[in-house]
């Protein structure tokens, strides 16, 4: 008999572009093993208006149904992009049983077509509304641009670029609309899975923006006792950016960080040694706290925790508090 895996996934252009991602990897790997793509619509993709937070954050709204097929048995694994995964709860019974290589973790500018990018860097922002929902990309734009406006804006990486073009309002979770918006601030890695990688005007280094805990990263869960599944992961896992995923999730679990916390996280590997740098900031960009750590790479945990706790020291505590949700 062969063996079967069935993969969850949302059904959206970048996240079915990651899961066959993980198929391929698995048919290299395991010739054997018949990959079959279930696809699921979260209620987090279904309603475009609300702010997530409405749906119990990234995690219920874009993880909670797929894990609970998991955990029901209807799949063996399921696809997340390792940032929307909640970093501060336990999953009981869940495992993250496989990342895939890290893609390029940083954060990029797409411009409306018509607008200069030389317009915005001179004008320090003045004039322009950046959309995003992020509290991380608003507080890191308005230090590198003090005059923007940051305006709510949702929706699938493809499905966010086609509205910046058309110039679509957004309507605001509590009635009324703002726009049209001028640029986006997305993640690359997202941009090069729906192939609209060429619209960046400008990739923001590590230093300018730090990456959210997790991004570019690509995980698989699966049930903790499903051994034959977890065995198919361990042979596409990434070790290098499996104590990534260690090092920056500890942060998050350090600093109980809720959906919308304004917390950066990003560790590099060189060699033997990690580099942990991560940050806490306050949306209007008046409060930033960054600490940076080294470490030796196979112990991410215990350099999460020391980033975090220095975190903790300099006063993160209030800072992730202020926006928790209530
Ligand atoms: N919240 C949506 C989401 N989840 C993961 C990515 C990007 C790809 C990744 O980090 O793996 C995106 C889009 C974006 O942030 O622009």
């Amino acid at each position: 008999m062969t063996d079967q895996m069935r993969i969850g996934t949302r059904k959206s252009t970048m996240a079915m572009a990651q899961t066959e991602e993980i198929a391929r990897r698995l048919n290299v790997a395991a010739p054997e093993l018949a990959v079959e793509i279930v696809k699921f619509d979260p209620v987090g993709d279904r309603d475009q208006t609300s702010n997530l937070l409405r749906h119990g954050g990234k995690g219920g709204a874009f993880v909670g149904e797929i894990r609970d097929a998991v955990r029901a048995g209807k799949l063996h694994a399921a696809m997340h992009s390792l940032k929307d995964m909640p970093g501060n709860e336990d999953t009981p019974g869940l495992v993250i049983g496989a990342t895939l290589v890290r893609d390029p973790p940083t954060d990029s500018l797409v411009l409306r077509p018509g607008l200069s990018l030389d317009e915005l860097t001179r004008s320090r922002g003045k004039g322009f509304k950046i959309g995003t929902n992020a509290v991380r990309r608003a507080a890191y734009l308005r230090r590198l641009f003090p005059e923007i406006e940051v305006i709510h804006f949702r929706g699938a990486a493809d499905t966010r670029v086609r509205k910046l073009d058309n110039r679509e309002m957004q309507r605001l979770p509590g009635g009324g609309e703002v726009g049209p918006a001028d640029a986006l601030i997305m993640a690359r890695s997202g941009l090069e899975r729906v192939g609209l990688a060429n619209r960046i005007a400008r990739d923001f280094s590590p230093q300018e923006m730090l990456p959210a805990a997790g991004q570019g990263i690509v995980a698989v869960e699966c049930a903790a006792n499903d051994w034959v599944t977890r065995r198919y992961l361990a042979m596409i896992d990434d070790p290098a950016a499996h104590l990534a995923c260690d090092a920056e999730r500890e942060v998050l679990w350090v600093l109980n960080g809720h959906c919308n916390s304004p917390i950066a996280g990003y560790a590099m590997i060189n060699g033997g040694e990690m580099c942990l740098t991560a940050s806490v900031l306050d949306e209007a960009g008046e409060r930033f706290i960054e600490v940076t750590r080294m470490g030796p790479a196979d112990r991410p945990r215990e350099l999460g925790r020391a980033v975090g706790l220095d975190l903790l020291d300099k006063g993160a505590a209030e800072l992730i508090e202020k926006t928790r949700p209530l």
